[in-house]
């Protein structure tokens, strides 16, 4: 549904360049809610804009519903009228609403199908009819000042819905709004996304909202997308960040000489008692430092971290037992120790050690 190749931002001030985005190849699926999470100043926002050509890419084309927004986008600062045609078909919605104050929830929803120069009745036709949607039939002729931050998120959402977009964008939709109302803004967005078939693409820096309604997710760090894919596919993927951030499970090692290994467990390999085979196979004792249910994306997904006694050197063989079962393993790195392998397989740990990734994603505060 949306797909961008080498997507690269640069913004030029004077004689001072930031690279904001550096080559972002992006494919969202049709129907997926997407999420994009990084830290302040990966390039999020910039990219958001890029989507809808609200923002100009340097070089890099951008796709969406199979047409090539990057082709028909003009010359020059205005945009040309089947840039206007193909924008209206994707909805935006933002962080601080950006309502008119001094137009009326109704008229504030009608307002981009009076761009559309859709007659009257049919725009207020169509209003209340989104207003009904987002449950606001009975604020249309509100101002405002008069709502709450949630109900202003659903007249941007329902003014988003206006022109029928096959795409919502939404830009930190939910930062600005407590914890009950994110959830409730959140909801609707799943419901929408269920209900009208929409593509929502989202940028957060917040781990909890990939978590509560995203499909698919994208790690974006210094205008690059490092990690993309189904959460299912991030959570088999070895050394994983966004799995890791995804489903966090924590625990120290009692000592040094310990090896400590992150093992998810998801589909088939969630029902098999693959610690106390560990244990009984190799003879070893298992420490179990921190173990956690979750549901991801929708799946439930089980995920523990264990103890073994030694050194990865010594722990090669049941870590490849717990490879072969099916799940996925990553070890950790143990404070003070060597770095060990992040999540090379077991024959391949002659090979020059890779730290594993620090979780360092951190929640930050909305601007
Ligand atoms: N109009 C602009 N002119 C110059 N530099 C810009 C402009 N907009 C963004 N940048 C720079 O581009 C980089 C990416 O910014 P962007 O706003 O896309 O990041 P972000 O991930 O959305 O951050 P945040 O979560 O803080 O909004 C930053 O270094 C930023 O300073």
């Amino acid at each position: 549904m949306i797909t961008t190749t080498g997507l690269t931002k640069v913004y030029r001030s004077g004689d001072r360049e930031v690279t904001a985005l550096d080559g972002v190849d992006l494919h969202v699926r049709e129907g997926e809610v997407y999420g994009v999470i990084g830290q302040s100043g990966a390039g999020k926002s910039t990219l958001i804009r890029c989507l809808n050509l609200l923002e100009r890419p340097t070089s890099g084309t951008v796709t969406v519903a199979g047409q090539e927004l990057t082709s028909i986008a003009g010359r020059g600062k205005r945009a040309s009228a089947p840039l206007r045609a193909a924008r209206s078909h994707i909805g935006m919605v933002f962080q601080h609403f950006n309502l008119l104050s001094s137009r009326t929830v109704q008229d504030n929803v009608e307002l981009p199908l009076e761009i559309l120069k859709v007659d009257r009745r049919e725009r207020s036709r169509k209003a209340l009819e989104l207003l009904d949607l987002v449950g606001l039939a009975d604020k249309a002729q509100a101002y405002p000042a008069q709502l709450s931050g949630g109900q202003k998120q659903r007249v941007g959402i329902a003014r988003a819905l206006a022109g029928d977009p096959k795409v919502l964008l939404s830009d930190e939709a939910t930062s600005a709004l407590d914890p009950e109302t994110t959830r409730s803004i959140l909801q609707l967005l799943r419901d929408l996304n269920r209900k009208l078939g929409l593509t929502i693409v989202l940028i957060t820096h917040e781990m909890d909202v990939v978590k509560s309604i995203c499909d698919s997710a994208a790690l974006m760090k210094n205008g690059r997308v490092i990690e993309q894919g189904t959460v299912a596919e991030l959570l088999a993927t070895p050394g994983s960040e966004l799995a890791r951030e995804l489903f966090p499970v924590g625990g120290e090692p009692s000592a040094d000489d310990r090896t400590v290994v992150d093992i998810t467990f998801h589909g088939d390999a969630a029902t098999r008692p693959v610690i106390s085979e560990l244990s009984r196979t190799y003879n070893v004792d298992i420490s179990i430092l921190g173990a956690a249910m979750d549901t991801v994306g929708g799946k439930q997904i089980g995920r523990m971290r264990i103890e073994l006694p030694g050194r990865f050197e010594e722990n090669v063989v049941p870590i490849g037992f717990l490879r072969e079962q099916g799940l996925q393993v990553d070890v950790a790195e143990v404070d003070g120790s060597a770095p060990a392998p992040a999540s090379d397989s077991a024959d391949t740990a002659d090979e020059p050690a890779t730290p594993a990734p620090a979780a360092t994603l951190q929640k930050e505060g909305a601007k």
